[in-house]
């Protein structure tokens, strides 16, 4: 019988469907170094984010002789050594089109609630303050948002600003394509220079630590306003804080940390940020969609 290990959790139903097709799935988290030796015992691996597939427990999965399939329940595989692990012949698959439509409100109303401060006010209210006369905001409608990385995240995200009244540009490593049309391809200096909102929608980067730091937000306009729900660290912390002190950023929303949990007591003691702990594909949703992708892959691999 083949095993799968569900080591950051799985939707019920799907591991339903699977026991009905004959698979047995554990559904447990393992931390190293007992994670090493669990996972010579199955075929298939689904980790969301919290579990890290690096090359040492490869390399102990490869000693199993067993493992054939490591499948993250989502999109970015940052968390994962994918080369090293095709190299050993194991299989790597994420579920790229399931939470899209959830990560891009989660960007939308993240960018509500800084144009409007609900986040803080959300706070002082439970303290008892009636803090009416400090949150006075800006409205979405007529701004122009920035996007960077126009896949499937942002192309959501696009959609409902643009339904908000928004001016949607982006930019991208492709280049414009007649597809994005009606909105507007810019080079990355372009986007910096006329976004009033910037949101990221894009990858981790291999080659440097953060896309955007002290330089980047410098060539940004005044009172800018950042939304990551990318992936963390691609702004700098540091750099971010800097420029919400000095107001250069009037306000951030940040879904994703450099370290997660983040013990970056700056950041998230800030009041100019709207934070949320890695939540953008937590919907039932997205979940039920990520649980349905991950079955049809196991059925589809071991057909
Ligand atoms: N907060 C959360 O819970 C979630 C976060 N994510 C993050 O969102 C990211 C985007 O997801 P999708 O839109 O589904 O991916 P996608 O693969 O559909 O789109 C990625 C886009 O980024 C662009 N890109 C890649 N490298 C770039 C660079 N260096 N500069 C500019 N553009 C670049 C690509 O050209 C593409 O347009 C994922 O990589 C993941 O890190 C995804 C799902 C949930
Ligand atoms: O599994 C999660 O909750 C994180 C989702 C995510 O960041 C992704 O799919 O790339």
């Amino acid at each position: 019988m083949k095993r799968i290990l569900a080591a950051d959790g799985m939707e019920q139903s799907a591991i339903a469907r699977l026991t009905q097709a004959g698979f047995e799935v554990v559904d447990a988290h393992y931390e190293l170094p007992e994670l090493s030796e669990k996972i010579k015992e199955f075929d298939v691996i689904v980790v969301r984010s919290a579990t890290k597939v690096r090359e040492p427990l490869i390399d102990e999965a490869v000693k199993g002789g067993r493992l054939k399939l490591i499948i993250r329940g989502g999109v970015g595989v940052d968390n994962i050594d994918v080369k090293y692990a095709e190299e050993k012949g194991i299989r790597v698959r994420n579920t790229p089109n399931a939470s899209s439509a959830s990560v891009a409100e989660l960007a939308i109303g993240h960018m509500f609630n800084i144009a409007r401060f609900i986040h803080s006010a959300n706070v002082t209210m439970r303290q008892g303050q009636w803090n009416k006369k400090h949150y006075n905001g800006i409205e979405l409608s007529g701004k122009t948002l920035g996007l960077i990385g126009f896949g499937r995240i942002a192309k959501e995200v696009a959609k409902r600003a643009a339904a908000l009244g928004m001016t949607v540009i982006y930019t991208n490593r492709s280049g414009p394509h007649p597809e994005n049309e009606p909105y507007t391809y810019v080079t990355l200096e372009e986007l910096f220079q006329k976004a009033d909102f910037i949101s990221l929608h894009m990858p981790k980067l291999a080659d440097r630590p953060h896309l955007i730091g002290k330089e980047e937000i410098e060539k940004m306009k005044d009172g800018v306003y950042l939304i990551n729900t990318a992936r963390g660290g691609l702004i700098d912390e540091e750099a971010l804080c800097d420029a919400l002190d000095s107001g250069k950023v009037s306000a951030a929303a940040i879904d994703v940390f450099k370290e997660e949990p983040t013990k970056n007591e700056r950041l998230y003691t800030h009041d100019k940020i709207s934070m949320t702990p890695h939540i953008g594909a937590s919907t039932d949703e997205a979940q039920e969609r990520i649980g349905e992708e991950i079955v049809n892959i196991i059925l589809e691999f071991f057909a």
